[in-house]
């Protein structure tokens, strides 16, 4: 279990930046738990929040009874390995084949060749992608390269993985597919899914449970069905009146997807790693290059 207590951040800049505010969630075990808003209502920064990814200003992130907000050192990295993330634009290395993108933690885990192609090549098949094993991702359809994301992320066996607008750069069909993947993968596998979307029509296609999310607070939160049906919040019945529900998910949605964020390219590198397995990467390979994308950028850097 997830609980979120009380949880404030402030960025700091020109002025501070209030991005969340008081914030406290409880995500079961086995939830695959969404949390909706729009631009900029500090859904990414509640995410990266549970994996540490942005250190919380005040408030806690119990997981499991342990509060795990001040982690550092070898606790982080266990606990980030045990948090698999997959982004909007798939963050893989694109000079890697799809298996060597698979292998990547495991390689960074030290795992033998034999044992990592092996798991590599399962969660490949898993996904349904053994065929493309030789191939690199430049020559893969959106949707292909979410599910080689979506294997890398499972590479560790994390209990919980966060998808941060996951679906947003693929079309309907492709969004409905990627959906079943991660609710299979929740339901065979176990996984607490933790679902970013600004899309109400992918909340009510996959999660269980909702959060609503405007100006950095949590606005109302509950089951989906009873959520949509008798929303409490003007905000809720805002977003339900502006993304129609009805037809396949993703399919009528109003609302344009949100813009690819440009980051610095060491931000970039470093969430593209951090898809792979940050933990590992901090505790080694010094001298490995290695290259993201992130919005159409490519970047190279040294592994940290
Ligand atoms: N590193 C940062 N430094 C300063 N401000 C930031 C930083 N990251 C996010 N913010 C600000 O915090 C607020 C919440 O951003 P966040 O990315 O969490 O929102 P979001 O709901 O995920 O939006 P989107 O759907 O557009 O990605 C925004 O106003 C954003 O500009």
């Amino acid at each position: 279990m997830i609980q979120i207590e009380h949880l404030s951040k402030t960025y700091d800049g020109v002025s501070e930046h209030h991005a969340l505010t008081d914030v406290s969630l409880t995500i079961e075990d086995g939830d695959i738990f969404g949390i909706i808003g729009e631009s900029g209502a500090g859904k990414s920064t509640l995410v990266r929040c549970i994996n540490l990814l942005e250190r919380p200003t005040s408030g806690r992130i119990v997981i499991d009874g342990e509060d795990v907000t001040g982690y550092s050192g070898k606790q982080l990295l266990k606990l980030r390995s045990s948090i698999g993330m997959i982004f909007q634009d798939f963050s893989l290395f694109q000079q890697r084949t799809v298996l060597k993108n698979v292998t990547f933690p495991l390689e960074l885990r030290r795992d033998k060749k034999e044992h990592r192609e092996q798991r590599a090549l399962e969660l490949l098949e898993l996904v349904g992608l053994s065929e493309k094993a030789k191939s690199y991702p430049s020559q893969l359809s959106g949707g292909q390269q979410q599910r080689v994301a979506i294997a890398r992320a499972l590479a560790n066996n994390p209990r919980v993985m966060l998808c941060d607008e996951a679906t947003s750069a693929l079309d309907t069909r492709t969004t409905v597919s990627i959906l079943g993947l991660l609710r299979d993968i929740n339901r065979e596998l176990g996984v607490t899914m933790i679902v970013i979307t600004h899309s109400l029509a992918v909340a009510e296609k996959i999660c269980n449970k909702i959060a609503v999310i405007d100006k950095g607070r949590i606005v109302e939160t509950g089951e989906t069905a009873a959520v949509f049906s008798n929303p409490q919040s003007e905000v809720t019945r805002e977003l339900l009146g502006t993304d129609s529900l009805s037809g396949d998910c993703g399919a009528t949605a109003s609302r344009a997807p949100r813009q690819v964020r440009r980051e610095p390219a060491s931000a970039i590198l470093a969430d593209a790693l951090d898809a792979a397995s940050a933990p590992l990467v901090n505790a080694g390979c010094p001298d490995e290059v290695c290259q993201a994308t992130r919005g159409g950028e490519s970047v190279e850097g040294r592994v940290r």
